[in-house]
């Protein structure tokens, strides 16, 4: 298939089915390299379950799925687990400080990372290293999800995967998390993929976004297609959302 763009991820036809139910429909596109694609759609279309492909959390029942053009199963799952970074909107920390969380992902490798390579990570995400004791029960909501983004820049991801991680901020930390991931974006030029329920995240933060209701992937182009939908579909959804 021709793109205008290089894809880091591409969906051939993919299917997800569990129990008989088909969750995921045959869904073909390429989310492009090193940009912000957002991911929008009512609640219980399938964003989750297409997220979770992307790092080999859950398989596809039919089709393939690419990464960098490769077949996602060519991949050693810990090195997929690598080159693909997860957050979520619970950020889960294991119980201890964020040292120690943010040390996790080398010592799962058998490596160490010191505590001055610690400190630089944290300043990418603008804590600074007062913070690196502290206990990971001790943090607000966003300090959570900026440690949570952290970890993620560890492992030097190529690809992160943003799962509704600013839904449960109050403003301000909202806007320090889009600024931060619109930062992260441009200086690692890590290629993200950000589910949100909020339109206008999805319009300013996102290069390119992509629509899915009902388990099908109804729209994609540039997150500018939010605010005129020529889709019939899309423009009803995004007006249920903004009433
Ligand atoms: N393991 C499973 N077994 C059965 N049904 C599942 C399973 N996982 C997901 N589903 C169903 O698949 C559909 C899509 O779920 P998914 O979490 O991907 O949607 P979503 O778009 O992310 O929703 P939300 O915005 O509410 O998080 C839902 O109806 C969900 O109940």
């Amino acid at each position: 298939m021709k793109t205008l763009y290089e894809p880091a991820i591409h969906f051939q036809q993919v299917s997800f089915s569990v129990k008989n139910k088909t969750i995921l429909k045959s869904i073909t596109g390429s989310i492009p390299k090193g940009k912000i694609t957002t991911l929008v759609g009512p609640s219980g279309a399938g964003k989750t379950t297409l997220l979770k492909m992307c790092n080999g959390l859950l398989t596809p029942t039919e089709g393939d799925l690419f990464i960098d053009d490769q077949p996602i199963a060519s991949y050693e799952p810990t090195s997929l687990r690598r080159q693909v970074g997860i957050a979520l909107q619970a950020a889960p920390m294991i119980a201890g400080s964020v040292f120690h969380n943010l040390a996790l992902p080398r010592s799962l490798q058998g490596k160490t990372l010191t505590e001055q390579e610690a400190i630089q990570y944290l300043k990418d995400v603008g804590l600074d290293e007062s913070f690196l004791q502290r206990s990971t029960t001790d943090l607000s909501g966003g300090q959570r999800q900026k440690v949570s983004i952290a970890r993620t820049l560890i492992n030097q991801s190529s690809i992160l995967l943003l799962d509704e991680i600013t839904s449960a901020l109050d403003r301000q930390s909202v806007q320090d998390i889009e600024a931060l991931i619109i930062t992260l974006n441009k200086k690692y030029n890590v290629t993200m993929i950000w589910i949100t329920h909020n339109l206008q995240q999805a319009l300013t933060i996102g290069h390119y976004t992509w629509v899915m209701m009902d388990g099908e992937l109804i729209e994609t182009g540039q997150s500018s297609l939010l605010n005129a939908p020529k889709n019939p579909r899309v423009a009803e959804f995004v007006k249920g959302v903004n009433a």
